[in-house]
């Protein structure tokens, strides 16, 4: 495939984590945008980060010194939701795919992630279900169509996460599959203090 991005979605309050901002937690040692970061460069080629412009400070000082550095796609308005999120950094690509991930999975599998842009090839989207839920920040889209897809489910207030994958021509990638092809830990999602002490005792 030629040239992709990675986008980090990252504009959520964290209100379960209660005062810190997610983004910034840490996990292992390292602020969780910087663990996804680092995973997505692994099978990505350059990074675009999305988060309101009062966050932008605090998680370029916590991604300095990346190579290519990031550029940072701010929401125009702030609290839109995901979708908001994914269409504001999608906008800010000229490749025709990109890995959208939330900024909360420490455990990000760079080779699922690979995996999900071969099976996005020649396709709108590569989507994973692990479970019963499918993954839309874990996924992999084709810009254009995902950037209209967003636009449109934006025409209702707060659209569900789920809303813009319906009109996309969409790969499903089922959990037999993503377990041939990596960790299932990769979809686990930081939303709580108990959750960073479980990852964090995860890596013990
Ligand atoms: N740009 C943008 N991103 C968002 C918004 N709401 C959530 N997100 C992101 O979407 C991903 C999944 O959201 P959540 O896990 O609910 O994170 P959150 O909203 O920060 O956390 P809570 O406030 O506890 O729900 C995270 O990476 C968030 O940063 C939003 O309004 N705008
Ligand atoms: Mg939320």
């Amino acid at each position: 495939m030629s040239e992709t991005n990675g986008v980090i979605v990252a504009g959520g309050r964290s209100v379960r984590m209660g005062e810190t901002e997610k983004a910034l937690v840490e996990v292992g040692g390292t602020p969780l945008v910087r663990r996804v970061a680092d995973r997505l460069l692994e099978t990505a080629d350059r990074l675009v980060v999305n988060c309101r412009d009062d966050q932008r400070g605090a998680i370029e000082t916590a991604l300095s010194g990346i190579d290519p550095e990031p550029r940072f796609a701010i929401d125009p308005a702030p609290d839109r939701g995901p979708v908001a999120g994914i269409e504001t950094g999608l906008r800010a690509i000229e490749t025709d795919y990109a890995a959208v991930a939330a900024v909360d999975m420490p455990f990000l599998d760079p080779d699922l992630v690979s995996y999900l842009f071969e099976r996005a090839a020649g396709h709108d989207a590569a989507i994973p279900r692990p479970s019963e839920w499918f993954e839309p920040l874990h996924a992999v889209y084709r810009t254009d169509p995902m950037v209209e897809a967003c636009e449109r489910a934006l025409e209702e207030p707060h659209p569900r996460i789920i809303e813009p994958l319906s009109s996309l021509d969409r790969v499903i990638v089922d959990r037999a599959e993503l377990l041939e092809h990596g960790s299932l830990d990769s979809f686990e999602g930081i939303d709580t203090p108990e959750d960073v002490q479980w990852a964090n005792e995860r890596l013990q």
